[in-house]
């Protein structure tokens, strides 16, 4: 395209005037511009010293000379501390705020994600006396609406009018923290439930909320809070490569499993994702893996579709160190923040480059070093390095494991095999007698087929999670 063209191309007004974080340092907390001290303190207590640069960079935005005139969108690179860079200027804003109203608003694709950025906020908002809510459908509706919603207390003598007593009911949080679907269904039938008082908004995560088709919440939430002005949105697009050591293990695919042994017995136990290419190969690694006997470490497995209650149980393990292999599907490569995790291993290659930087930004957080591994086909190598490329990352080495340490593990790998072998068949028996089951229980009652089809389906997918081909 030719410059002129270029020119006239139209570019949304807070998009005219990009700041560039490179030029920012670290800022000492105690030299913060107009920073509240109790939210100094707070942040002390958190081990926090100094801001980093796109923290103080967006502090200057909107504290700072800056004084929020402007929508922000916020890219820099994965763990370089962006829930905070928008965390804290809300905060400090919020904390002359008189009258108890839900003036902010954090929406986040997954639950996860969410519970992870309330973490956060509630770590620095009650120490200037804000209440942080969160609506995600980790729990009842009623249990959520009881948090969030200040009901009027009903004096002796009182008459009791519902229209008047409606009106009275207020907001008990100043600040939410939510997902979509369940912001939805608070915005369309939670009574007292209001965003007209909403101040700043923000959508983390935005380009997946973009790919995924959520966005008609974004527009019925920027029609109700007509007086939100600043949009601070944070969309990764690299990874803090220079602090992450890229490498490549070329093995065959059958083999896959001992190399990824081998590999972890050299990681010697430190904390490392492994994150594979589906749910299913997710499920059927990690239950081969538990299968040998004697492994050093301890390992386990998070997926999208597990109950959340397990995931929020398995996140909780491994932040405390009691699990060292985390074997992951994609549910794990976004946002997720886990201190300490060293060593990212793609066991399968990842489809985009996109998903290859979000998944090597689990490690190497919060200016830490970490390692990026991925094992690979021969005839993968190239693709392998064209999306290294275009990621802007430019060298990878090659990390060979001695023949020796991957043929010692045939012995356990054969029995493994079996065991997993044996776990399908269960599975599969068990498949059989169910459907065996249902289908009695359809002659007697059509009606239910829906139910039991979805039943039948997700043992099916178990079974099939359980077979041979690692
Ligand atoms: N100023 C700071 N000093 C020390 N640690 C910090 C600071 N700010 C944030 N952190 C820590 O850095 C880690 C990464 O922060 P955060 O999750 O916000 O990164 P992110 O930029 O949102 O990453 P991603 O793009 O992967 O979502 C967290 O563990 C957080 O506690």
């Amino acid at each position: 395209m030719g410059d002129s063209k270029q020119r006239s191309m139209p570019v949304v007004p807070w998009m005219r005037r990009p700041v560039d974080i490179q030029l920012f340092k670290d800022c000492p907390i105690g030299l913060v511009p107009c920073l509240d001290s109790r939210l100094e303190a707070a942040l002390r207590q958190m081990s926090i010293s100094s801001l980093f640069p796109v923290q103080i960079a967006v502090w200057q935005e909107t504290i700072g000379p800056g004084s929020f005139e402007r929508d922000l969108c916020i890219n820099s690179p994965t763990g370089s501390g962006k829930t905070l860079a928008y965390a804290l200027p809300i905060v400090q804003q919020l904390s002359t705020r008189k009258i108890r109203c839900l003036r902010a608003l954090v929406v986040l694709p997954t639950r996860d994600l969410a519970l992870q950025v309330k973490g956060v906020f509630d770590a620095i908002a009650p120490a200037v006396g804000l209440r942080v809510g969160l609506a995600i459908g980790q729990s009842s509706i009623e249990d959520e609406i009881a948090n969030l919603i200040e009901k009027p207390k009903l004096g002796l003598g009182m008459s009791f009018d519902l229209e008047d007593f409606q009106m009275k009911l207020r907001s008990s949080v100043d600040i939410l923290v939510a997902t979509p679907g369940r912001l939805m269904d608070h915005v369309n039938t939670t009574k007292g439930f209001s965003l007209e008082h909403l101040c700043y908004l923000v959508v983390d995560e935005t380009d997946r909320f973009l790919r995924e088709e959520y966005q008609s919440w974004l527009s019925t939430v920027l029609h109700l809070s007509c007086s939100s002005q600043n949009m601070i949105s944070d969309n990764t697009r690299t990874c803090a490569f220079s602090a992450i050591g890229s490498f490549r293990t070329i093995c065959e695919t059958k083999l896959k499993p001992l190399y990824l042994i081998a590999l972890l017995q050299n990681l010697r136990g430190e904390k490392c994702i492994v994150f594979t290419s589906s749910m299913k190969r997710t499920r059927r690694l990690s239950t081969l893996l538990n299968f040998f006997e004697d492994l050093p470490f301890k390992i386990s497995e998070f997926w999208g579709q597990q109950h959340q209650s397990v995931r929020r149980k398995t996140l909780e393990a491994f932040r405390k160190g009691e699990i060292d292999v985390l074997v992951s599907s994609d549910a794990m490569a976004r946002g997720m923040d886990i201190e300490g995790v060293r060593n990212v291993i793609n066991y399968d290659i990842a489809p985009y480059v996109k998903t290859y930087i979000h998944r090597a930004g689990r490690t190497a957080r919060a200016g830490q070093l970490g390692r990026c591994f991925t094992l690979l086909r021969k005839g993968e190598v190239k693709r392998f390095k064209e999306m290294l490329q275009k990621a802007g990352e430019n060298s990878c080495g090659v990390h060979s494991l001695p023949a020796a340490s991957v043929e010692e593990l045939h012995p356990s790998y054969d029995s493994a095999l079996k065991k997993l072998k044996g776990e399908g068949d269960l599975e599969s028996s068990k498949e059989r007698h169910i459907n065996v089951k249902s289908s009695r229980r359809s002659k007697r009652k059509k009606s239910d087929t829906s139910t039991r089809h979805s039943n039948s389906s997700r043992l099916m997918s178990s079974a099939s999670c359980l077979g041979f081909n690692v």
